[in-house]
């Protein structure tokens, strides 16, 4: 999937949003502080390098992520039941390190009348996993915007993710799983509902 590049103007949440010629002077700051000569050769491009990384990276602040889901699709032949995209690759940043957690997300909604493009749901975990996250609000956050915008009966996510900043640095616990889930709707109120998407994301 491409990534969207930021456009000017962006809401940083911060106010004015600072130039790139103050971003890479960040990133030059952080390479010296950190005992390397931002001058040598192979430094000298790295700051502008790490500014376009970041505005892929963070690209997610600039995506109108309602827009993604106004299309939907009604002639389904009266299809109601479980629709369930799993093992969507994500990348994101932890918001207390800066580093990444990547992993898979699994998302599921029992559809009300109409049904989403299936890569618009890839497309909402790739909105917000390119923003600075905690992996818990990122689920969140996901199964929120196609309960507001979908009105399905209910939505299901799951997230399974490696954390960096635990396991290259910190605690260095390699290969640790982090798993988070949200259900709204009929997969919170209905024990059997939720028992069936468990079922589905772990079968083989
Ligand atoms: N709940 C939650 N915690 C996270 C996530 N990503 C990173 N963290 C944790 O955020 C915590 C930040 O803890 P602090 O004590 O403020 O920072 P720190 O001194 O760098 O902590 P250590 O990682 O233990 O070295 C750490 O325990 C991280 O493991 C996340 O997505 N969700
Ligand atoms: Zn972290």
């Amino acid at each position: 999937m491409t990534a969207t590049v930021a456009t000017y103007p962006l809401k940083t949440g911060a106010g004015e949003r600072p130039s790139r010629a103050e971003a890479e002077a960040a990133v030059a700051t952080l390479l010296r502080w950190a005992g390397a000569d931002p001058a040598r050769e192979g430094l000298r491009d790295t700051p502008a390098r790490v500014a376009k990384a970041y505005e892929e990276m963070f690209s997610g602040y600039a995506t109108d992520t309602e827009a993604l889901l106004t299309r939907t699709f009604e002639e389904v032949a009266g299809y109601d039941d479980i629709v369930l995209v799993k093992d969507i690759e994500f990348t994101s940043h932890c918001e207390h390190h800066m580093v990444p957690f990547l992993g898979r997300a699994h998302v599921a909604y029992l559809p009300a009348g109409r049904v989403l493009g299936l890569s618009k749901i890839a497309r909402v975990v790739d909105a917000f996993s390119r923003r600075l996250q905690t992996q818990e609000a990122l689920t969140q956050e996901i199964a929120n915007l196609l309960q507001r915008v979908l009105a399905p009966r209910g939505v299901a996510v799951m997230m399974e993710a490696e954390h960096l900043c635990m396991s290259m640095r910190g605690v260095r616990k390699r290969g640790a799983s982090t798993v988070t889930t949200s259900y709204l709707g009929l997969f919170r109120e209905d024990r059997a509902e939720r028992e069936r998407f468990h079922a589905l994301v772990s079968r083989p």
